[in-house]
């Protein structure tokens, strides 16, 4: 996909202005619960103490009593290098993420992880173990490589868009509800196991929020950066703009906003308006724009929630087998019914090559091919599309407000999270 690619070469160039990004989210904010007066070195005696608990259990010892380290590399980042090692008991392989100490940041990614690990979203921390220079973060190996690299093949069906939207949002939704906004949502950092899951992964810029609290500091990747973000206050909802990016990248192969540099790609964010009735659009259902109209919208407070974005007919007609019937019973338009059966059946049928719809990428699957793609004429044909567009004509965003942003209990259980409750930092 050229422009994916050629926006990430260009980010790639602005490095450091990534590292500034994550001085400037430090300098502002302060970790949730924390003293708005703490001091510097209380705060991360705090944080370190609230590292060594999880550590401690179970996980104390040097890493290579348990793990074969020095695997082949995974990637490279800011603040260290991810590797492949295998337990020495049972030889299980798992990606190692090596930070340097000494940055806070580095610090607050490894409390974020061990926060929201568990969530079936969420790569999964194993281990954290520490040397006097880093911290090892033993994870879950995503061996199916990133999101990224699998859209530089096309734009996918929407279908397959849809189920990928959907584990996106609800990992989104669990960790807003956690009281983190990750702040980096981007294909690069959608991460695939061998399986086909998908895996949000790099908290090196999250950070928490509580309930009505604005965020400052320039954070995130230019493509993705939500506007608000250049220009003052933020919330959660920023992360709804990044998948929105993310999305539009899904339906049409490109990204909406870009430019040579990254102050030529923020004008565009600032500025440009987006034309989603023309050209590669009109091959686009509805629906389908509908929700990408409400996910990019600049005015922070007509934008949806995550859950919100979960319950829109577009991700419940693909994903949801409740929402199947809906074109059926309310529309009269179908000239044949047993062939449009067929077609409202398809979301679980998976003709996009996502057979459970959840946006698993089946190994080997050329789910990404545009080959694949639905035939949107067919569907219009069948009338569904105008269903669907009527569903979500009735559908109604709610009033602007703020997403309950600190349950700990309601998310941690209905996720089943094993590992939750344990490596919940107390001290955060
Ligand atoms: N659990 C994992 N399984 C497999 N590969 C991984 C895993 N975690 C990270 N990687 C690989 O390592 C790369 C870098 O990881 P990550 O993004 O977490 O590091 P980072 O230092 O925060 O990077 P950046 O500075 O680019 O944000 C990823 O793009 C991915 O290719």
């Amino acid at each position: 996909m050229p422009e994916i690619s050629q926006s990430h070469y260009s980010l790639e160039r602005c490095s450091r202005f990534n590292k500034r990004c994550r001085e400037d989210g430090v300098a502002t904010v302060p970790p949730r619960g924390a003293p708005l007066l703490l001091t510097p070195s209380r705060g991360l005696k705090r944080k370190i103490g609230c590292i060594e608990n999880a550590t401690q259990m179970g996980k104390s010892g040097r890493i290579e009593d348990y793990y074969v380290t020095g695997g082949g590399t995974l990637g490279r980042g800011k603040f260290g290098s991810v590797a492949v090692c295998r337990a020495r008991a049972g030889g299980v392989e798992y990606a190692c993420k090596t930070l340097r100490k000494g940055e806070e940041t580095v610090h607050r990614e490894v409390e974020i992880m061990q926060h929201v690990s568990g969530h079936p979203g969420v790569v999964t921390l194993e281990a954290v173990y520490e040397d006097a220079e880093s911290w090892h973060l033993v994870m879950e190996l995503c061996s199916g490589g990133r999101l990224v690299d699998k859209m530089r093949e096309g734009p996918c069906s929407e279908h397959l868009a849809a189920g990928i939207l959907k584990e996106v949002m609800l990992v989104v939704k669990y960790c807003h509800d956690m009281g983190v906004v990750h702040r980096d949502i981007k294909p690069e950092n959608i991460l695939i196991t061998g399986y086909g899951k998908l895996k949000l992964a790099d908290f090196g810029l999250a950070i928490r929020i509580s309930e009505g609290q604005n965020l400052t500091g320039v954070a995130g990747s230019p493509a993705y950066v939500a506007p608000e973000v250049l220009s003052g206050g933020y919330s959660e909802k920023v992360d709804i703009w990044s998948s929105g990016v993310l999305l539009h990248a899904l339906l049409v192969g490109g990204l909406p906003f870009k430019g040579d540099s990254p102050e030529a790609v923020f004008e565009e964010i600032k500025n440009v308006k987006l034309d989603f009735q023309t050209g590669v659009w009109e091959s686009i259902s509805k629906p389908a724009r509908d929700l990408l109209g409400r996910m990019l919208t600049r005015d922070v407070s007509a934008r949806i929630t995550a859950d919100e974005v979960l319950g829109h007919p577009w991700i419940l007609f693909y994903t949801e087998r409740t929402l199947k019937m809906v074109p059926v019973k309310s529309k009269l338009k179908f000239q044949n019914a047993a062939a449009c059966h067929k077609l409202v059946a398809s979301p679980e049928s998976g003709s996009g090559g996502n057979k459970k719809g959840d946006g698993s990428l089946n190994e080997g699957s050329s789910s990404f091919s545009s080959s694949e793609s639905c035939n949107s004429e067919y569907r219009d044909d069948c009338g569904w599309i105008d269903a669907l567009a009527t569903a979500v004509s009735r559908v109604t965003i709610s009033e602007p407000k703020r997403t309950k942003l600190w349950s700990p209990t309601a998310p941690i259980d209905q996720q089943g999270s094993s590992n939750m409750k344990t490596s919940l930092c107390k001290a955060f």
